[in-house]
């Protein structure tokens, strides 16, 4: 079957011939318009609550579509929030950018654009035995969206995903990251966020996703997206850069809207 990607002929826009469920009725990502985000009562009475360890030596790959950190957690937990009595662990995490730093993201905010959006992907321990079966569900997954914003600092732990991209310039190559990682370092000092229900914004672009976008940006240098933008969507000589890996945003619908502001 034709490889999926984000050029015109493999793109978003024809990725519902290939996969239906990218046509479907909840899909990610959206455009989040401020002024009609509810604040929900019910979310500031649940906190979120995340746990993660600290890891070394996780692996991270080049699927031909970014980079990606497998980095199965059994004893990281998400729960509250929008996520009711679940807990949910963490699977991977990843990153979508774009050709300048003017784009991106793959969820905006009135309009607007971040230079890009990382996902920190859960699933649903408490009712699915995996990942794969998890996926199968409208309450399998739990994705936390953090956007970049371009500044003056590197991100230490970013940096620490950067060092790495020389290893795995080629698609399917792999290395392990020697650092030791603590996802919550990826998280914003603000944890007010905007939740919805939605999908895996690649495809089968599965709805399965309960999206939880934190508002505040983190920050990243443009040094670090250049570096993103060096790998490589193939596997042998021939060069061609993953230089945007981000799907516009899609109708919201009448899907709700919330936001806690924490
Ligand atoms: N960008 S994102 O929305 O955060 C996102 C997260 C995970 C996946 C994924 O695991 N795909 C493979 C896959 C799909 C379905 C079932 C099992 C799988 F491994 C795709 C997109
Ligand atoms: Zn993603």
């Amino acid at each position: 079957a034709a490889e999926w990607g984000y050029s015109p002929t493999n793109g978003p826009d024809v990725w519902a011939r290939l996969f239906p469920q990218a046509g479907g009725a909840r899909q990610s990502p959206v455009d989040i318009c401020t002024s009609i985000a509810s604040s929900d009562s019910n979310l500031e009475m649940k906190k979120l609550t995340f746990a993660y360890e600290s890891q070394s030596d996780l692996r991270i790959l080049n699927t031909g579509h970014g980079w990606k950190v497998e980095a199965p957690q059994s004893g990281s937990r998400l729960e509250g929030g929008p996520l009711g009595e679940d807990i949910y662990q963490l699977e991977q995490f990843h990153c979508h950018w774009g050709e300048t730093s003017a784009e991106g993201s793959e969820h905006t905010v009135d309009g607007r654009a971040y230079a890009g959006e990382l996902h920190l992907v859960h699933w649903n321990t408490t009712k699915y035995q995996s990942f794969a079966e998890a996926a199968q569900h409208p309450d399998g997954l739990a994705v936390l969206g953090v956007f970049f914003d371009v500044g003056n600092e590197s991100n230490d732990e970013i940096e620490k995903i950067v060092s790495t991209l020389s290893e795995i310039k080629f698609k399917g190559q792999f290395t392990d990251i020697p650092d030791v990682i603590d996802p919550t370092t990826f998280l914003p000092s603000g944890l007010g966020y905007w939740t919805y229900l939605g999908s895996l914004t690649t495809p089968p672009c599965n709805e399965c996703v309960i999206w939880i976008v934190y508002k505040e940006p983190i920050t990243v240098t443009e040094e670090q997206l250049v570096q993103f933008r060096c790998l490589s969507a193939c596997s042998g000589e021939a060069e061609e850069f993953i230089v945007k890996n981000y799907r516009p945003p899609q109708p919201l619908g009448n899907r709700a809207l919330r936001e806690c502001n924490a």
